[in-house]
């Protein structure tokens, strides 16, 4: 049987550095798979060949089996790849509502449309009821608190169904207990919507306590696979990544 996602010999370097260095891996339908390892191991630069951001030197990604390497990020949002948006950037002039409404219509590709009919109001609620954030529909984005702006970037990347959601690092800047609540509410829709997962991130909790397999990359290759008991126990990873921080 296909993966759901297929990454195949995958490569970018960036003048002399090779950032992404012949990775290849799968990720099976509603599976949770978290990318870690240190500082420049190549993780977002990975994330970015696979959402498009980044063209690949080498190598292909498969989605459902068909090839998706080189196709732009809107396209591969009705393709079925969900991730994150910047949207301290995108969205300080609007409404949640406005942002929520805003995606729903780029992943209908109604956006560049002569109507540019807004989504209807229902339709909105029902995506920020997915995320715990309707009873902020009409608040300005500006106006969030930090977690619930994390709350709104993951109702932005489930704005076109996805079959799998990309997040890089997605409880970076958040407190504790904002962590866990972030990371549980993702789980539940994972586990609920039979959407897969590939996330990367350093707080180990999260990782430890929501991914069903762990991949480690280092200098651009990945150097270890496994369950999350088997990663927690690799020498290899130890040495390189986890450290000392493995054993508290
Ligand atoms: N646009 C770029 N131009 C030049 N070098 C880059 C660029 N993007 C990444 N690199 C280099 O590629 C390597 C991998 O970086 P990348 O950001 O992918 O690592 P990372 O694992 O995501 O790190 P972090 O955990 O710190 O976010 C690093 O050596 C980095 O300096």
């Amino acid at each position: 049987m296909s993966a759901l996602l297929e990454v195949i010999d995958l490569a970018r370097s960036f003048g002399g550095v090779a950032a992404v260095d012949g990775v290849g891996f799968r990720v099976g339908a509603g599976e949770r798979v978290a990318l870690i390892g240190p500082n420049g191991a190549g993780k977002t630069t990975c994330f970015n060949l696979l959402n498009g951001q980044l063209k690949a030197d080498r190598g292909e990604v498969r989605l459902d089996g068909r090839v998706i390497t080189g196709r732009k990020p809107r396209e591969l949002v009705r393709l079925g790849i969900g991730r994150t948006f910047q949207i301290a950037q995108s969205f300080q002039s609007m409404t949640v509502g406005e942002a929520a409404g805003t995606a729903l219509a780029v992943a209908d590709g109604r956006m560049y449309s002569f109507s540019r009919r807004p989504a209807d109001r229902e339709r909105v609620l029902d995506l920020l009821r997915r995320v715990e954030l309707a009873g902020a529909i009409d608040r300005p984005v500006t106006a969030l608190p930090y977690g619930d702006v994390k709350r709104l970037d993951l109702a932005l990347a489930l704005s076109g169904e996805p079959k799998i959601l990309f997040m890089d690092e997605p409880t970076a800047g958040m407190a504790a207990g904002e962590r866990a609540a972030l990371m549980d509410r993702v789980s539940r829709i994972v586990a609920e919507e039979g959407v897969a997962l590939l996330f990367t991130e350093h707080d180990m909790d999260a990782v430890f306590g929501h991914a069903d397999r762990v991949m480690v990359m280092a200098g651009g290759r990945l150097i270890a696979e496994g369950a999350v008991d088997e990663i927690r126990a690799d020498p290899e990873v130890r040495r390189v990544y986890l450290g000392k921080a493995a054993d508290a």
